[in-house]
């Protein structure tokens, strides 16, 4: 039987779902969308002929009729969706996975996970090198492991954490480092930035303990991510030099297109890599 699958989130990684659900990259059913712009949803759905159009929610829960539910708005639809759609029996498949670095909030959504039929999934995103450093973490030696992410100023424009400090990124005119700190506080600081750092704590030693640094270089076009895992089976070093979205500088094209594998991965018989 065909995958139904929900969208939360019609922005810039959403069209991209979206237009490969369309063109049947991902063998899947998208039944049902919704934002809170309706001009996002209506965009979305023009993407399918009119007998395939996936109806317009006007509630989140309407999108539990759903097998499969992708967030891609943000870190509060995570809060108001994970945990019921889980319970509810549905899938879920996280962009904004920078949520859970709030352990509360981590410690429900993964509780519903395991005690329901629901399955929680959260592609790699941005970054490369899950796979390796979540079977070296199986040794429980990894030691440190560190995130640097450098990012045009563009990229970092709205984030609570430049807002509170009064960081003009228009005056930043050589590689500057603005942010130092654990995967917890840097997904409270920049929340639609740095989800990635979550995604690598979680596979390996935790969001208080996985170091961040957050770099923004008036010089650099791309959304850079270099990481490095020390101990266990080896060192491990990643760096990843992402092309921005052209419609949303601050998430990398990378993104979606994992998203996209992930979703086209449920559905395949042949599964390569860890
Ligand atoms: N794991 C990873 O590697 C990455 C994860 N991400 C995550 O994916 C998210 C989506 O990225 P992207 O598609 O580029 O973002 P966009 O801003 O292009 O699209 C998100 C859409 O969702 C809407 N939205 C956000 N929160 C809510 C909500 N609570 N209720 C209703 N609508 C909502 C937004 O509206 P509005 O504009 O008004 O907020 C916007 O229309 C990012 O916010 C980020 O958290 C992004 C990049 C990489
Ligand atoms: O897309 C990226 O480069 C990373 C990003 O925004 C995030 O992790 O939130």
């Amino acid at each position: 039987m065909t995958r139904s699958i929900a969208i939360f989130g019609c922005g810039t990684i959403a069209t991209e779902i979206a237009r490969a659900i369309a063109d049947g990259t991902i063998s899947a059913g998208l039944d049902v969308v919704y934002d809170r712009h309706p001009e996002q949803i209506a965009e979305i759905q023009d993407q399918f002929d009119d007998r395939s159009q996936p109806v317009a929610a006007t509630d989140p829960d309407d999108l539990l009729e759903a097998d499969l539910i992708v967030e891609a708005a943000g870190q509060t639809a995570v809060e108001e969706i994970a945990t019921d759609a889980l319970e509810a029996g549905c899938d879920c498949l996280l962009l904004s996975i920078g949520a859970l670095a709030d352990e509360t909030l981590r410690e429900g959504v993964f509780d519903a996970a395991r005690t329901s039929e629901g399955r929680l999934y959260a592609p790699s995103g941005a970054i490369a090198g899950l796979d390796s450093i979540k079977a070296a973490a199986l040794t429980g030696e990894l030691e440190s492991v560190s995130l640097t992410t450098t990012k045009p100023p563009a990229g970092l424009e709205g984030a609570p954490y430049v807002v509170d400090n009064d960081i003009d990124l228009s005056e930043i005119d050589e590689p500057t480092m603005i942010f130092e700190g654990s995967a917890t506080d840097a997904a409270a600081a920049f929340p639609s930035n740095i989800n990635v750092a979550v995604a690598l704590s979680l596979v390996s030693i935790g969001p208080d303990e996985t170091a961040v640094k957050i770099i923004a270089d008036p010089d650099e076009e791309n959304n850079v991510h270099r990481i490095s895992a020390d101990g266990g089976s080896g060192d491990i070093e990643t760096t990843v030099r992402n092309v921005p979205s052209p419609t949303n500088p601050k998430t990398s094209y990378l993104a979606a297109v994992s998203a996209i594998e992930k979703l086209r991965s449920l559905e395949t018989s042949i599964d390569i890599g860890t």
